[in-house]
């Protein structure tokens, strides 16, 4: 079985990482910070609503700490806005012909990936992770830790696709092989142009007409490139039977992935990547997307002012938005 190589080890890399390796597989993490040192220290507890355990695994600080071999799968689960700066030091460490999956939110990471190597999948990834405190990290799903849509990128799938599929299995996490990944992905990436509203506003706070209007200038977006996607929100069927939320004893859901930047006091969030895509894309297609581009102003202004989510009213984020994008 092919070793399992987890780069970045927060929420998504955190959760897969100790699944695979508590499931059999052999995982090595590339982890930095305190979560490395708490990982070497004492492994990584994995919550669940149906689960607590811990699990050891080998991990490193850079991927030129590892003996890299060919048949090596390589899960890229850091935020898109570290992508280049992870390629680049596989790439350092003698990193090929490896099979390289981004399993983060946003379109551009397997653009990045494949100019640099030739065996890169996507990975639509549907799981509410959570990572606030070195050494843990929660998912709040049952009866799958989470599910993925796999395959080859830009399209078609593979037996590197199969592999992972079946070690993701055999570690609770639902896999779907697609013919067209990126079309989840695309889905996926109209659904994460509300995280930096919820980020700004905190989870469970009401947002008006805000998702309403993000989300219809990137299906214009969207449609005026000639892209497709597919729906992988709420009414996708394959939620309720292995993506039910609930509670974890102790640990409430601390939103998204960008709140979670943000209550981490991260020095960068990913809406260039999400919001900035549809801003992207409208630039280059002629369709204007003020909504989006004015989240993209209040990312920049959240992380410069350090604010943690909550802190920002809806009648703060309606004045951003101006005509012009
Ligand atoms: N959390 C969630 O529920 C979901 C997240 N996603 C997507 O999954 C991807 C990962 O998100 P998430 O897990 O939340 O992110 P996290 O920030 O929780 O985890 C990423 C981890 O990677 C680490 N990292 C980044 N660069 C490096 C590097 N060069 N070397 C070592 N470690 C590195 C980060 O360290 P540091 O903290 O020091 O930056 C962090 O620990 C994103 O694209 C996100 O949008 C998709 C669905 C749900
Ligand atoms: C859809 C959502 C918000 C689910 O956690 C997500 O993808 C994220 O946290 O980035």
């Amino acid at each position: 079985m092919a070793r399992v190589v987890v780069y970045g080890v927060g929420a998504i890399g955190g959760v897969v990482a100790a699944a695979l390796s508590t499931s059999g597989s052999d995982v090595a993490g590339i982890a930095r910070g305190a979560q490395l040192q708490a990982i070497r220290d004492g492994g990584l507890r994995l919550l669940s609503p149906d689960t607590d355990t811990t699990a050891h695994f080998a991990c490193v600080g850079a991927p030129s700490e590892i003996d890299w071999r060919e048949d090596d799968l390589i899960l890229l689960c850091m935020k898109s806005q570290d992508t280049l700066g992870a390629l680049e030091q596989l790439r350092a460490a003698g990193v090929e012909n490896q099979h390289i999956f981004c399993l983060q939110n946003g379109v551009t990471n397997e653009r990045f990936a494949l100019r640099r190597f030739p065996n890169v999948h996507g990975a639509t990834v549907m799981l509410p992770g959570t990572f606030l405190k070195p050494g843990e990290v929660v998912s709040h799903s049952s009866p799958r830790y989470g599910m993925l849509d796999i395959g080859q990128f830009p399209r078609s799938h593979n037996a590197a696709d199969e592999t992972l599929a079946k070690a993701m299995e055999a570690a609770n996490i639902a896999v779907f092989v697609q013919e067209d990944v990126m079309a989840s992905k695309y889905g996926k990436l109209l659904m994460n142009l509300g995280n930096i509203t919820q980020a700004a506003l905190g989870s469970g706070v009401g947002q008006g007409e805000l998702p309403a209007l993000l989300r219809a200038e990137g299906e214009a977006v969207l449609d005026a490139a000639g892209i497709a996607w597919s729906d992988v929100g709420k009414d996708d069927p394959r939620r309720k039977k292995f993506m039910q939320i609930k509670d974890v004893d102790g640990v409430p859901r601390a939103g998204g992935s960008t709140a979670q930047s943000l209550l981490r006091g991260a020095a960068s969030l990913e809406t260039e990547y999400l919001n900035g895509e549809i801003v992207l894309l409208g630039r280059l297609h002629g369709v204007p997307t003020p909504v989006n581009a004015a989240m993209l102003r209040v990312a920049t202004r959240l992380v410069r002012e350090a604010a943690k989510p909550g802190q920002t009213t809806l009648a703060d984020l309606m004045a951003e938005i101006t005509p012009a994008s």
